[in-house]
């Protein structure tokens, strides 16, 4: 039986007007290089699209996850879209594109990647999430309301597939240590760390049963590897849907609840995220608020079909008018916290900067 890998690559080469934007010759440039990869059986299909400033390339291939082949066509299509960039003039040309050599795998070199390899049911669907201005630990709270809240996913309780749960594999990244524990049984461990979701990342869930993958997560942090600041991480994820797995809506429901992620202005605040369209995924408003696209595919024979644009659903629109609400009451507490983040969080921003400048300052009393 054949099987196929799903990945998801995405990176910040440069935004039109500010940190806003992919401008479209970008994406016509990554469209190009892929279709010759496709023609040369790297891959075997793709969609591109974009989320705010972040080029992303969706990716079906029988070459397993982390491919030097795939992660190198990767590297090699954000370069060109960057030497564009650069010539456009675009703002932040290059951003996410952190090191000057590829050397195999895209690990600690910018790009964010979420990737998972399956044998294909007669029917797969599968769900791609792409979100902009905020950081992978935005994903704890819905990935752990989809495969282990039973008020969320009604086939916890009433599915026998899903019955006895799923493996929450959990990346401590300050330390770059994973941690695998298990639900229903070590929920409350589970909530006790993917609670502080800048150091606790959810990299992969596993079904119990059988420990086949049911999602992946982009683990990027950017500052972590540039030492400081140098754009949000804007994470992605793949969540697989039906017969076994969370029901297509069990798996967007958390997404009804606009709750607060870090990022938005300067990577600095928290805010709402929003759930949007592919069309509204352009960031204004203090640079955001931070928004998130979930685009529905089957793949079927490592072949892409679709994809449904699924936050396009006016079920949504409640959420956006929340999110809006909640950004307006956000943006009134100004540079104080907890709109601002704290101070562990402001350390890889331009605050310490500042902060030092008053040093000298202060007087014993
Ligand atoms: O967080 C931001 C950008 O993140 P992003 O590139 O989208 O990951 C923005 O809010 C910038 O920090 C802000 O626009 C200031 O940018 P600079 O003028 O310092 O480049």
């Amino acid at each position: 039986m054949v099987r196929t890998t799903v990945s998801v690559i995405k990176a910040d080469i440069g935004g039109l007007a500010g940190h806003h934007i992919v401008h479209p010759k970008l994406k016509e440039i990554a469209a190009s290089e892929l279709a010759e990869a496709k023609s040369s059986r790297i891959i075997e299909d793709f969609y591109i699209t974009s989320v705010g400033d972040d080029l992303q390339l969706i990716m079906t291939h029988r070459k397993g996850v982390d491919s030097s082949e795939v992660h190198g066509l990767a590297w090699n299509t954000f370069k060109k879209c960057a030497d564009a960039a650069k010539e456009l003039g675009l703002y932040g040309a290059g951003q996410d594109l952190l090191k000057d050599a590829f050397s195999g795998n895209l690990r600690g070199m910018g790009p964010g990647v979420a990737e998972m390899e399956f044998e294909e049911r007669p029917s797969d669907p599968i769900v791609v999430f792409m979100a902009d201005k905020t950081e992978p630990g935005a994903f704890n709270l819905p990935i752990f309301k989809i495969f282990a809240d039973p008020f969320n996913t009604a086939g916890l309780v009433i599915d026998p597939k899903l019955h006895s749960g799923f493996i929450f594999e959990i990346m401590d990244v300050i330390e770059s240590k994973v941690v695998e524990l298990s639900s229903p049984e070590d929920m409350y461990d589970i909530l006790s760390i993917i609670g502080t979701p800048s150091r606790y990342v959810i990299k992969r869930v596993f079904r119990k049963v059988d420990r086949e993958i049911a999602a992946s997560i982009s683990t990027t942090r950017l500052s972590l590897i540039a030492g400081k600041y140098v754009g949000k991480d804007d994470p992605v994820a793949i969540v697989r849907a039906q017969a076994g797995f969370p029901a297509l809506g069990e798996i967007l429901e958390p997404f009804s609840f606009p709750f607060l992620v870090a990022g938005w202005m300067r990577g600095s605040h928290a805010g709402p995220l929003m759930p949007v369209s592919e069309r509204d995924a352009r960031p204004t408003r203090f640079d955001g608020p931070p928004r998130i696209v979930a685009l529905g595919f089957q793949v079927k024979d490592s072949k892409l079909i679709g994809p449904s644009d699924l936050f396009s659903d006016v079920a949504f629109d409640e959420t956006r008018r929340m999110a809006n609400f909640i950004a307006d009451y956000m943006r009134r507490h100004g540079p104080f916290m907890p709109h601002r983040l704290g101070p562990e969080e402001m350390e890889y921003t331009t605050l310490p900067e500042v902060l030092k400048k008053l040093e000298g300052k202060f007087r014993h009393e």
